[in-house]
């Protein structure tokens, strides 16, 4: 993969393809990691006298413009950040998108606006997709990919639009890539992954690589309760992806042939209700048996018990890999699962890499120093597919 250092930069429009995918509540940003991980490559670009223009998506707004997820507040942060004006296009291939990055000097920066407000963005079809990767490619002479968190996806940005201009790696994708690496090859062992987390459609079928290389599986978050049903548990009205519960079961007879630990809750806290994430009013949940979820109730965060376990879990480990919350961490009532595993990984003497928007967020939001792990990756998805060894379509396009 081609660097930044290979392009040659000064006077050419770049286009950066960044995860700014930052968690709102309403317009403000509540943890601005992802946008200060892509920043030093953005302000490179500017010291080295590019024109630079900034994509990303923001949530999963269905292919039309949706004010909830506009990237202005992302753009007006980053400016913060750099310590210069972010001119902000209020479209991302149209009229706006056209005056701004044809207005930009050499050493300015522009933001478009969510790129999934265009249908043609995540297109299954190869054609639609392409047709807007065409108009974003009209925008600019280069292509820098630097959206860590999005290089799963095979998306117009991501994917088909480094494909039409000379392109490279950003810093934060080399960075990355350098320490999931570490993660492929020599693990010191045991080697403990940690899941949680609410896409739990998306992220089950990293388990089935994992099985095979982990030697410790613990399930928390919305993830653990399409398990607990597999183990014939009732779930109540709990995240549950009812067509995967085969598959769970497969994983699970798997992990026992391969003398893999697969840990499961052993309780959990219930709720009738979704918490308030706004007011954060007391939600007063219940402490429940895993096996015991009554049916009028939802599963949101690891019970005592399951914290104590999954600490033990994480003790003698040589290496860990956590993504997805244990909890709504988002609720300091259902904070306290995806606290006690932070706390776990900061007391065990492992290599330790959190993965995901949400995770990172969470670990900073709780109060810990993000410091004191080995790393904090932007990616959650995105580092999981990378470690079950798959091609990831945004680091294959960047190839040579
Ligand atoms: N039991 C649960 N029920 C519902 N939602 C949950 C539960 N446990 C955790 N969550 C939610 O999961 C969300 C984070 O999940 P997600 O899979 O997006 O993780 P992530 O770290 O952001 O990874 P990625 O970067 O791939 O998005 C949080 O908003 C949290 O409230
Ligand atoms: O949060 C993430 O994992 C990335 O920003 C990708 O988002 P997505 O899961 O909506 O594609």
């Amino acid at each position: 993969m081609k660097t930044i250092d290979d392009l040659q930069v000064a006077g050419q429009r770049v286009f950066v393809r960044a995860d700014l995918n930052v968690p709102l509540d309403g317009t403000t940003i509540t943890d601005d990691g992802r946008i200060r991980a892509v920043a030093p490559t953005i302000a490179k670009l500017v010291e080295r006298g590019a024109k630079v223009i900034v994509a990303s998506h923001l949530g999963r707004p269905k292919g039309a413009p949706d004010p909830a997820f506009s990237l202005a507040p992302a753009a007006r942060r980053l400016g913060e950040i750099l310590g210069q004006d972010v001119a902000f296009a209020t479209d991302t291939v149209g009229d706006s998108a056209r005056s701004v990055t044809e207005g930009l000097a050499d050493g300015q920066v522009a933001v478009l606006e969510n790129l999934r407000f265009n249908a043609g963005e995540t297109s299954k079809d190869d054609a639609e997709r392409g047709a807007f990767a065409d108009q974003l490619a009209a925008l600019a002479d280069l292509y820098v990919g630097d959206g860590f968190g999005a290089v799963h996806r095979k998306h117009a940005s991501v994917y088909d639009l480094p494909q039409r201009l000379p392109h490279a790696a950003g810093d934060l994708i080399a960075a990355e890539v350098a320490v999931l690496k570490k993660l492929t090859e020599n693990v010191k062992r045991p080697y403990v992954v940690a899941l949680g987390g609410a896409k739990v459609s998306d992220k089950l079928a990293v388990i089935d690589q994992l099985v095979e290389k982990a030697d410790r599986i613990l399930v928390g978050g919305g993830m653990a309760y399409t398990f607990l049903k597999a183990k014939g548990h009732e779930v109540g009205i709990s995240l549950l992806q009812e067509d995967q519960v085969p598959v769970c079961l497969e994983y699970l007879a798997r992990a026992e042939k391969r003398g893999v630990e697969f840990v499961l809750p052993v309780d959990v806290l219930v709720s009738a209700e979704f918490p308030d994430l706004k007011t954060k009013a007391p939600a007063n949940p219940d402490i429940v048996a895993a096996d015991a979820i009554p049916a009028d109730k939802e599963g949101l965060d690891i019970g005592p018990k399951t914290r104590e376990l999954y600490a033990a879990k994480l003790a003698d480990a040589g290496t860990v890999f956590w993504n997805g919350p244990m909890g709504v961490f988002e609720h300091p009532d259902y904070a306290g699962g995806t606290k006690a595993v932070a706390q776990g990984l900061l007391d065990s003497d492992a290599f330790t890499v959190v993965g995901g928007g949400d995770s990172a967020a969470a670990v900073r939001l709780l109060g810990f120093d993000e410091n004191a792990f080995g790393h904090i990756s932007t990616g959650g998805g995105a580092s999981l597919e990378y470690l079950e060894g798959k091609t990831l379509p945004g680091l294959a396009a960047l190839e040579d």
